[in-house]
């Protein structure tokens, strides 16, 4: 299967849903993609699983190959792990006619993409996501960039991928809570902008936690097609690129005040339950609803509080995060199951309240 991504009616680049590795060197033959050097960015264990065979495989396409591997986890997805990444490309002579291939989760692909947006002023690259999170969300749309000092993504660029390449079969080596994940952001799809694909994810849930692989594929195609619109429709989200957003103000806050012990997927999945919290308060989401999605957290092993960060500190950090316009935060709301819209007028009141629902430290929950 094959999704192209357009700019100005042209296709800057293609999505594919692939069972294996193995045609990666003839999409790049494709793209006229030869005798380069190519540097392939993982993390530890995905080096390990996949690292050799994806080698192998662009041994024959390039001139050279060279390898760049980080330890996993969010906390070395930073300037610290990119100036290493520099030094090994200037080492092995790499130029602007050379490329970077990010094999891994959405840590690799942001953290390479940004450097590749910033090596020499720019050299190409391309995804190959491994997670189900990278393979719906991270690895579309040329949003790269690295945590500083805690705060997520708070240095980065907009850079386009030359190619997405998916190889499917490689979610069966994820383990459950990484996997799980991953369905933060695909039932965040479901939540901002189409609510029968929502209700779809939810009657396919059994199927869907073990992993069939009918059932995979149609769902992370029906994930790549509403990530391709958004981002097709506002690459630089100047405007409702932003609904992409749902859930991450206050998840990225509860994120760095977890010292990253908290996964992404599992914070946006907590972030999103607070923001409908503030949608059916005001009456824009029913309880029937509010209670649907946040249930389903459950449903898909993500969670649905949060304990030991107090309330006060979640709302600072989410001051702090990238979404302030003339000092009000960008929310992102519901307006029904499938209608996200842009608020300016969320208060501190309501932020609290919400955080003070979803935080297990206040008691609150029914
Ligand atoms: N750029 C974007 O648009 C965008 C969108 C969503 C999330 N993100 C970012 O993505 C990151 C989260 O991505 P993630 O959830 O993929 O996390 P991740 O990259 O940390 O990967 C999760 C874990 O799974 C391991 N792993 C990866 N593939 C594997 C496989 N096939 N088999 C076994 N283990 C495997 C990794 O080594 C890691 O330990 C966050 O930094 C988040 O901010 C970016
Ligand atoms: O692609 C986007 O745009 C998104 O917002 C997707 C999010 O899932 C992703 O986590 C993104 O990195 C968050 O963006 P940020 O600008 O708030 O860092
Ligand atoms: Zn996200």
């Amino acid at each position: 299967m094959c999704i192209p991504v357009k700019k100005d009616n042209e296709t800057i680049y293609h999505i594919y849903l692939e069972e294996s590795f193995a045609k990666l060197p003839e999409y790049l033959g494709m793209l006229g993609i030869r005798n380069k050097r190519l540097c392939i960015v993982s993390d530890s264990i995905v080096d390990a699983r996949y690292g050799d065979e994806v080698a192998e495989l662009l041994n024959d396409r390039c001139s050279k190959v060279v390898r760049f591997v980080f330890p996993a986890g969010e906390e070395h997805k930073t300037l610290d792990t990119v100036k290493l990444l520099y030094r090994k490309l200037i080492e092995n002579g790499f130029d602007r006619n050379d490329m970077l291939v990010a094999l891994g989760g959405g840590v690799v692909g942001d953290l390479t993409g940004y450097a590749a947006a910033t090596y020499l002023r720019g050299i190409e690259f391309i995804q190959v996501p491994t997670t189900l999170l990278s393979q719906v969300d991270s690895s579309i749309g040329g949003k790269t960039g690295v945590d500083f000092d805690g705060y997520k993504n708070m240095v980065g660029a907009f850079c386009q991928p030359k190619l997405v390449y998916m190889n499917i079969t490689a979610l069966n080596t994820l383990n459950d809570e990484q996997f799980f994940c991953g369905m933060g952001e695909i039932l965040k799809h479901g939540l901002i902008k189409d609510a029968d694909y929502y209700e779809w994810v939810i009657e396919h849930m059994s199927e869907i936690s073990e992993r069939k692989s009918d059932v995979l594929k149609k769902m992370i195609s029906a994930s790549c097609e509403i990530k391709r619109e958004v981002v097709e429709k506002d690459p630089t989200e100047k405007g409702d690129r932003a609904l992409l957003n749902f859930g991450h103000t206050i998840g990225h806050a509860i994120e760095k005040l977890m010292d990253f012990k908290m996964l992404h997927g599992q914070c946006v999945a907590l972030g999103y339950v607070a923001a409908s919290y503030i949608s059916y308060k005001r009456e824009l989401l029913s309880a029937e609803e509010f209670f649907e999605i946040r249930d389903m957290n459950v449903g898909f092993n993500l969670p649905i509080s949060f304990d030991g960060i107090d309330t006060n500190k979640i709302l600072e950090v989410t001051k702090s995060d990238k979404k302030m316009e003339a000092g009000k935060i960008k929310f992102i709301l519901l307006k029904g199951i499938g209608h996200a819209f842009i608020d300016k007028t969320v208060t501190d009141e309501e932020i609290l309240d919400a955080v003070n629902y979803i935080n297990a430290d206040c008691h609150i929950m029914d």
